[in-house]
């Protein structure tokens, strides 16, 4: 039978129409699409953008149905009680994806293939993340950790988890890619979720530098990508750069993800403080440093690593680099007064 129009069922079709004619839009309100989209906001987003937007399902004979069934077992495998790193959020990851990919001085540079293999990543890089973090894990002797040796063990675990759903009949939606493309595919999706591991930023970082210096854009504004390894380290850097581009938002959006991520650490907090451990930092609801750590993770990790993209995408990126330097304005603002220490 046919598919409903955005993959979903909703009740206001005009107001869903609505938001996905912003589906190019950075600042995406994806809080009001996941009510909009009756809380399927992955199986929609992944929908309206693969079959809709860029029809790669055609591409790829990806039987839509089949494609369908499996985004609805990848979300339902999401943690709805996660306050952050839930099924929104790997929406989220894959609009934002979608949007940078969608830049002149990206797009044509890279194939179909590696697209959908960027998009396709962004939705599965958190599917069935427990709300705790690598280190939780390993400091607990999780089976996880265990299974993957302390080593990006939850990022093995997304894709090994979003794989193995698809070796099922009823849902791989892959059998109708030829082996090459498959391998090849699979190949780039590992690399895309392994590279979102926030232990490998740094390197990262440095790769993409290396690659902005070397990098020659075309005389039709185009960036010129030679190797794989360099193709696939600037897919890399956008999907990194996606999965921590909350602080480049707008204020409102922000300020909800640092809400949902900051109540999901807390969480981890109280376990820890259960189970007798140090407490992970930033993860004690009872010395909350709410807004030092927003500005502390921003000139750290996310200015840097934004910086860099916007160099390499340049002249885009810059509505996010504005957006990014008032969102610290607001949260240094805010730093509350250190208790001015007594001399006595
Ligand atoms: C909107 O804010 C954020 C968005 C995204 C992220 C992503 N972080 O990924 C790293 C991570 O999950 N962990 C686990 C944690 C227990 O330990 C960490 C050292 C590593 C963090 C955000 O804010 C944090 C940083 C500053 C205040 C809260
Ligand atoms: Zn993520």
């Amino acid at each position: 039978g046919n598919l409903p129009k955005f993959g979903v069922e909703v009740e206001d079709e005009d107001a869903m129409s609505l938001m996905v004619s912003q589906i190019n839009t950075w600042n995406f309100d994806l809080f009001k699409f996941a009510v909009i989209s009756k809380d399927h906001p992955l199986v929609s987003m992944a929908y309206v953008i693969l079959q809709s937007e860029r029809n790669l399902l055609r591409s790829y004979n990806v039987d839509p149905p089949t494609f369908i069934k499996y985004m609805f077992v990848i979300e339902a495998n999401y943690h709805k009680t996660n306050p952050y790193h839930n099924a929104t959020h790997g929406a989220d990851v894959m609009q934002s994806c979608h949007v940078l990919l969608g830049y002149s001085v990206v797009e044509q540079v890279f194939t179909d293939l590696e697209v959908f293999a960027a998009l396709f990543a962004s939705a599965i890089h958190d599917v069935d993340h427990p709300g705790l973090s690598n280190q939780f894990l390993s400091n607990t002797s999780n089976e996880l950790a265990i299974l993957y040796n302390d080593h990006a063990v939850l990022e093995n675990h997304h894709l090994a988890t979003a794989f193995k759903f698809l070796q099922e009949d009823e849902l791989n939606w892959a059998s109708g890619m030829d082996d090459k493309q498959r391998q090849l595919f699979r190949k780039m999706v590992i690399d895309l979720v392994l590279a979102t591991d926030m232990s490998k930023h740094l390197s990262l970082l440095a790769d993409i530098k290396t690659t902005v210096e070397s990098s020659k854009v075309a005389h039709n504004g185009k960036l010129v990508l030679e190797s794989y390894n360099e193709r696939m380290l600037v897919l890399q850097g956008i999907v990194h750069s996606c999965d921590i581009s909350s602080a480049t938002k707008a204020l409102p959006i922000y300020k909800a993800w640092t809400e949902r991520i900051i109540e999901e650490f807390y969480q981890q907090g109280d376990r820890e403080r259960d189970l007798g451990l140090n407490l992970s930092p930033m993860c004690d609801r009872q010395n909350p440093s709410i807004e030092k750590s927003q500005v502390g993770f921003i000139d750290f990790i996310v200015l840097p690593l934004w910086e860099t993209l916007g160099e390499l995408m340049f002249p885009y990126c810059q509505e996010m680099l504005s957006q990014l330097n008032e969102n610290r304005m607001y949260y240094f603002s805010r730093i509350p007064e250190s208790p001015r220490c007594s001399i006595t």
